[in-house]
């Protein structure tokens, strides 16, 4: 099959690598230039684990080209794959201004009909705008409109797509659904078929559902402190029962990402918009927004004051395995200490050349873990890459002025920090003085 994936973002890239990896011939457009002239190279733009490898293996098998020449694509195409971002506008709802842009390139290229499959998260309702808009630019030719949505994660994409729990596919067209179904069927996941509507809404859902068991284990977690119990006993109990399941009950200091952030505001807009208060939703976002400045209360109860303490950051990225800075608590955090004057060295395995991008100016840049905690006078995890978690916990005394832990992710086992003259405060568990 002649398979063209628009947009090499982390769903396109992805995708485009693992459908070249079952045998189809994948031509993966974009149009930034410098991002095609990498990948060419078999550099992939993101870092995600595995990726490259892949990359490389199917260049060299002539099943995956890069490109830019977009319209050329196009019109050799069977199925075309739409992976474009749909960011969050400033009054939360989707962007989709990409999305229709591509839309267009596509009818103003293509000759013979084609199955368009959108895997970007769309509002519900868009497909059949995508649809509307074929009709009216490109009459002479034939095109199916399927929704695909993706539910990989960054940092385990690879793995989440040759091994994700479902296909959704929503259809309008028994044939169109058919063909999508054929080019999955290698993978051997269960696929779900539906309306269209129903592909879109469960994107959503989903997102929003696991946000909500983020935000739920996260009010359980304080009150946990102020009650003495131990949030990481109560959510290995709670997810012992099967109906709740034990995955997505880590207490920290809450999501971010480009999805959860984006998708939850974007579906309290759809809600909205059909005069629906959504106000679960509305409480699962604020309690995250209350969440990411968690750590710094907790500071501030601390020292009183932070202006000139060395605050020394552990992460950046949203979460361990990818550089994605995109909602990061470390955004929050870092503005937060900049502003109450505290001395900020931060210091990530991956994520640093994007953080600086985005952190405030005043922020330094640490090259190795030892060299953030030197003379700090705290520090504070916001991402739990291994390399923390493993990490020998004398370098906190031997580095630190006062050896003082601020622990957004629950890195360590109490038990463990006892054994060092360390302070020690978490999310949800007593803390150690
Ligand atoms: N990142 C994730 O983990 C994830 C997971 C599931 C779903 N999604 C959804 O998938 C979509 C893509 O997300 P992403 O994180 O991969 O996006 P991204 O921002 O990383 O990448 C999007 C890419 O599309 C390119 N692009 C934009 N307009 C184009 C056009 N007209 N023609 C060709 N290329 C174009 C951009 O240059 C960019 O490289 C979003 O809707 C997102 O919500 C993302
Ligand atoms: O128990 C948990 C699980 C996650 N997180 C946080 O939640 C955020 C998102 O994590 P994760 O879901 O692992 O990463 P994403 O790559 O953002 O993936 C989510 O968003 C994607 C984009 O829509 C979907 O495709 C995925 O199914 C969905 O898991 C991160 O900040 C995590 O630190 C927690 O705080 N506690």
């Amino acid at each position: 099959m002649n398979i063209v994936v628009v947009g090499t973002g982390y769903v396109g890239l992805v995708t485009g690598v693992a459908l070249a990896h079952i045998g189809h011939r994948v031509v993966c457009v974009d149009v930034d230039e410098a991002k095609v002239e990498r990948m060419r190279r078999g550099v992939s733009p993101i870092y995600e684990p595995g990726i490259e490898p892949l990359m490389k293996e199917n260049m060299e098998a002539n099943r995956l080209f890069f490109t830019t020449d977009g319209a050329r694509a196009y019109r050799e195409a069977d199925v075309i794959y739409i992976a474009v971002g749909t960011p969050e506008k400033e009054d939360g709802s989707a962007n989709l201004t990409y999305l229709k842009q591509a839309v267009k390139d596509i009818a103003s290229s293509v000759t013979k009909d084609v199955i368009v499959v959108t895997k970007s998260t769309v509002p519900v309702g868009t497909n059949h705008e995508i649809k509307r808009m074929f009709e009216q630019l490109a009459p002479h030719v034939r095109i199916d409109v399927v929704s695909n949505p993706e539910f990989l994660r960054e940092g385990s994409a690879i793995h989440d797509t040759f091994h994700g729990d479902r296909i959704v596919i929503g259809a309008d067209d028994e044939r169109a659904a058919a063909v999508v179904a054929d080019i999955y069927h290698p993978f051997g996941i269960p696929i779900f078929q539906t309306d269209i509507r129903s592909a879109e809404m469960i994107k959503y859902a989903s997102n929003a559902f696991l946000a909500t068991k983020i935000s739920f284990i996260n009010e359980i977690a304080n009150i946990c402190e102020k009650v003495g119990a131990d949030i990481e006993q109560v959510a290995a109990g709670m997810g012992m029962d099967e109906r709740i399941g034990s995955s997505f009950l880590r207490a920290g200091i809450g999501y971010g990402g480009s999805c959860f952030p984006k998708d939850t505001k974007a579906l309290a807009k759809i809600a909205a918009n059909i005069d629906h208060d959504f106000e679960l939703l509305k409480a699962v976002i604020e309690v995250n927004n209350k969440q990411q400045r968690k750590l710094i209360e907790k500071a501030k109860k601390r020292f009183g004051h932070l202006a000139g303490k060395k605050i020394a950051l552990l992460g950046l990225s949203f979460k361990p395995n990818t550089d994605d800075m995109r909602e990061a608590a470390s955004l929050v955090v870092a503005r937060e200490l900049v502003a109450e004057q505290a001395i900020v060295v931060a210091y990530d395995p991956i994520a640093m050349n994007k953080a600086k991008r985005v952190l405030p100016k005043e922020v330094i840049y640490a090259s190795h873990v030892e060299e953030a905690l030197k003379d700090a006078d705290a520090a504070m995890i916001l991402t739990e890459w291994d390399e923390f978690r493993q990490l020998d916990l004398s370098v906190y005394v031997k580095q630190m002025k006062t050896p003082i832990i601020f622990d957004g992710r629950n890195c360590y086992a109490l038990d463990d920090i006892k054994k060092y003259d360390i302070e020690y405060d978490s999310i949800g568990r007593k803390p150690i003085k």
